[in-house]
């Protein structure tokens, strides 16, 4: 029979265990024998999980604290040395510094795993890394999972893919040139897992998907070259798009199987099926790990029939990618419609449909005929369902023209309409739009949910958040204001509340970066906006000042990007949905007074495809429906956007064209090295750099904020520029927060007078 596994498993727990252990342990409330204990009783259930449903092994190393990345270098010994930790000896408590910063050292960078929301930290590399070796935590869980009984299969990040993914500060630096030096400490864990019993070992080579640059390419094939053949048998996972051109070169090596994901790339599976020697395996990922869809098992079994046939027991089944970007199950649902629910599978559903397919493939369809019967009643009333299409939704679909995606005037003619209507200095400053989501906002949430808060207390406390929030900014002397997002529970999840075709769910937890969470909404219809869902907030915030209160809306692709999307229509044709509704939402804000309306699209970049090949029908979509949700509005009314997270540089022609009014920005961490994309580019709107990382504690002072407007002003020129952070202060407290604004504004106020003063010859004599 065709073996059985996944190549990871959520960590964050049915009811986000993990989450609050790691919270109450920071917030000093438990301390670290709670915490790891709360660690393997997770572990321990979702390896039970995996048995009970019949997989063959269970997958142990998926488990981390924080994250496997950061897990990875502190295994490998190579963690950064700004911290002076001996990874040997590394304790919890430090891997937490490492993942958050401490008093002396800010965190290590997080930046976005492939296309995925998930965060990992990002290694750092220098001349000096040394892959001495470190903590045990993988030997231990490998001795936990064997003491329970279990047959393992342990999973690393792979040499090529860590390395890839690292950086280094230092110039002219080579990561390769700590390839052999990384290798030997691969070797001795490898060495270790055999020791342990492990026989085959799972090594994720998710880089192998990317374009590699030549020396990458042959790195990997020296890298494998070497590995292989030991001990231990290897198992190389790709995952996220095709691999199939290293499949010649893989071939000739000692490496055991390779697992394909044929979700996002079925096309490679008969490559691979020509390349590969008779005594490998193939593990097939044909359940989806990136999405919460049933898997249409007849399809399925179609595809993989023939490569049983010709594979016998080399055929492996899995899931395409690791389950860590889907919830856990769909128990905790108590509340989703039936019909809905029925077409959906989370990771513990996803467990049983792999092992129905490899039941189905060794003992034939009859086997599994009552799965199979259940599985083609999703397919037809998903595919029949009125649910899913909605006539109105079509016939906007059908009215779309060229003149929808294209504003009245050029950026020229407007931003002179817009000057005159808003009357704001040079260099204005602004926020992102989220101020403090504080317990007392969670809790008055999760009590009008619970229903101890009825709709009007509800309403009043909401409001008094908000009022909070404008009364501050003008304390502060912010000069566009922003209500402040006290009454969104996320900015994707709080939009498809309101969205007809949409699903939402209750425990649908996945995890974003150490604790925090996200529950991504279902998007399984057509997305019809029903009524106006942001107006009467931002106008009860508008009424208590005269300054310009921004509207604040989600944008298309990060709205597509964000949730789980229908996977039975091209994802551009959701994303033309979601312009629509946002479009008309634009509207009514600009018709109820509203000057100044953000479009958020920080996943923008992530929903780029992994392969260039790709980008330039991506990119064209994404800016047309970037345009259509944001070009209904007169001249003066201004239009600004907002990115994150990612590396926008090359893909700056896109952000052009995506022709917002303003831009802001995250550029503080990498000192607005981002800018210098921006100004060799010509970037012709206006620009808000973020002057300050939301993401640590620290107060920045004034005078750093200055320098770093100083620096912006000699690439962007000061009229065409913002002051504001780099993101939204949601995951920040009251006083840190103000502290950092009134700084930013001093800041502002000092470079503004200079400018006065001095002129532009003021910015070169720094
Ligand atoms: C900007 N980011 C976002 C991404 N993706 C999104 N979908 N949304 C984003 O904002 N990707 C990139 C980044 C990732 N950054 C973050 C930052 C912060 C969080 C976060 O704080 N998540 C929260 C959960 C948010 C939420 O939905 N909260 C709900 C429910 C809260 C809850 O659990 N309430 C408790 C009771 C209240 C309490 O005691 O706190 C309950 O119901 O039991 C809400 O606010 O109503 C998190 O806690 O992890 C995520 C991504
Ligand atoms: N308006 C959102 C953007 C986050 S990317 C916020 O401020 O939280
Ligand atoms: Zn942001």
């Amino acid at each position: 029979m065709a073996q059985t596994h996944i190549l990871g498993f959520p960590r964050i727990g049915a009811q986000r265990e993990l989450k609050f252990a790691l919270e109450a342990f920071w917030r000093g409330e438990a301390g670290p024998t709670q915490l790891t204990e709360v660690g393997a009783r997770l572990r321990e259930r979702h390896w039970a999980r995996q048995r009970e449903a019949g997989l063959d092994r269970v997958t142990v190393g998926d488990f981390a604290y924080y994250d496997q990345m950061l897990n990875t270098a502190a295994l490998l010994g190579a963690l950064p040395s700004r911290f002076g930790f001996d990874a040997k000896t590394l304790t919890l408590p430090q891997s937490f510094e490492l993942a958050r910063g401490n008093a002396a050292q800010p965190a290590m960078e997080m930046t976005k795993w492939f296309d995925t929301n998930y965060h990992f930290l990002v290694p750092e590399l220098s001349a000096q890394t040394r892959f001495d070796g470190g903590v045990d935590w993988l030997f231990d869980e490998v001795t936990q999972a064997r003491q329970l009984g279990h047959r393992i299969k342990p999973v690393l990040i792979g040499p090529i893919t860590f390395l890839y993914l690292a950086k280094s500060h230092a110039a002219d630096f080579e990561r390769l040139s700590l390839l052999d030096a990384a290798l030997d400490a691969y070797r001795r864990i490898l060495a270790r897992l055999a020791e342990h019993g492990a026989d085959w070992v799972q090594v994720d080579e998710p880089a192998l998907c990317l374009d590699l640059p030549a020396a990458w390419r042959a790195a990997a094939e020296h890298a494998y070259a070497t590995l292989g053949g030991q001990n231990v048998r290897l198992l190389l996972a790709t995952y996220f798009e095709r691999a199939d051109e290293h499949a010649a070169w893989l071939a000739k090596l000692p490496v055991a199987g390779v697992h394909v994901d044929l979700v996002r790339a079925p096309q490679q599976l008969a490559a691979w099926l020509d390349a590969l020697p008779a005594d490998r395996v193939l593990s097939a990922g044909i359940v989806d790990g990136r999405n919460i869809w049933r898997t249409d098992l007849r399809r399925a079994l179609d595809t993989l029939a023939p490569v049983a046939a010709q594979l016998g027991e080399r055929l492996w089944v899995a899931p395409s990618c690791s389950l860590l970007h889907v919830p856990v199950s769909l128990e905790a649902e108590r509340r989703l419609d039936p019909q809905i629910k029925a077409w959906l599978a989370f990771a513990v559903e996803k467990l049983d449909e792999t092992v129905a397919l490899a039941r189905g493939l060794s003992a034939g369809p009859a086997a599994i005929a009552d799965a199979l019967t259940a599985s083609d009643t999703v397919q037809r009333t998903r595919r029949s369902s009125e649910r899913v299409v909605n006539p109105l939704v079509q016939h906007r679909l059908a009215e779309v023209d060229a003149d929808m995606a294209q504003r009245a005037s050029p950026f020229a003619q407007r931003i002179a309409a817009q000057r005159a209507a808003l009357d704001l200095p040079l260099l204005p400053t602004t926020t992102i739009g989220s101020f403090p989501q504080t317990p007392a906002i969670r809790q008055t949430r999760a009590a009008y949910r619970r229903g101890e808060l009825d709709a009007l207390g509800y309403l009043e406390s909401i409001r008094a958040e908000i009022a909070h929030a404008v009364r501050r900014q003008e304390a502060l002397g912010l000069d566009v204001l922003v209500h402040g997002e006290a009454e969104r529970n996320d900015m994707v999840e709080y939009f498809g509340e309101q969205l007809w075709g949409y699903a939402f769910t209750e425990n649908g937890w996945v995890q974003s970066y150490g604790s925090r969470c996200v529950k991504p909404p279902i998007i399984y219809g057509d997305v019809y906006r029903p009524e106006a869902m942001t107006v009467a907030t931002t106008c009860y915030a508008q009424a208590l000042t005269d300054r310009p209160m921004k509207g604040m809306l989600t944008g298309p692709v990060t709205m597509l990007q964000w949730s789980f999307v229908r996977d039975d229509q091209p994802r551009a044709t959701t994303a033309l949905q979601l312009a629509l509704a946002i479009r008309d939402e634009v509207s009514d804000l600009e018709r109820a007074g509203i000057r100044v309306i953000q479009i958020d699209e920080p996943a923008f970049r992530e929903g780029l495809p992994l392969r260039r090949a790709d980008w330039e029908t991506y990119l064209e979509w994404a800016v047309r429906t970037f345009r259509i949700a944001s070009t209904s509005v007169r001249d003066e009314t201004q239009i600004h956007t907002h990115m994150c997270y990612s590396e926008f540089n090359d893909i700056l022609p896109a952000i052009a064209a995506m022709d917002a009014d303003v831009i802001t920005i995250e550029t503080s961490r990498s000192a607005m090295e981002l800018l210098d994309g921006f100004g060799a580019f010509d970037y012709p709107n206006e620009i808000g750099p973020g002057v300050y990382d939301i993401h640590s504690p620290r107060v920045p002072a004034a005078d750093a904020m200055r320098q770093l407007l100083d620096r912006a002003c000699t690439v962007i020129p000061p009229e065409r520029l913002w002051v504001n952070p780099d993101c939204g202060l949601k995951t920040r407290g009251w006083p840190e927060t103000e502290a950092a604004l009134a700084n930013m504004v001093a800041a502002a106020r000092a470079l503004r007078e200079r400018l006065a003063r001095e002129g532009t010859a003021a910015l070169t004599s720094r």
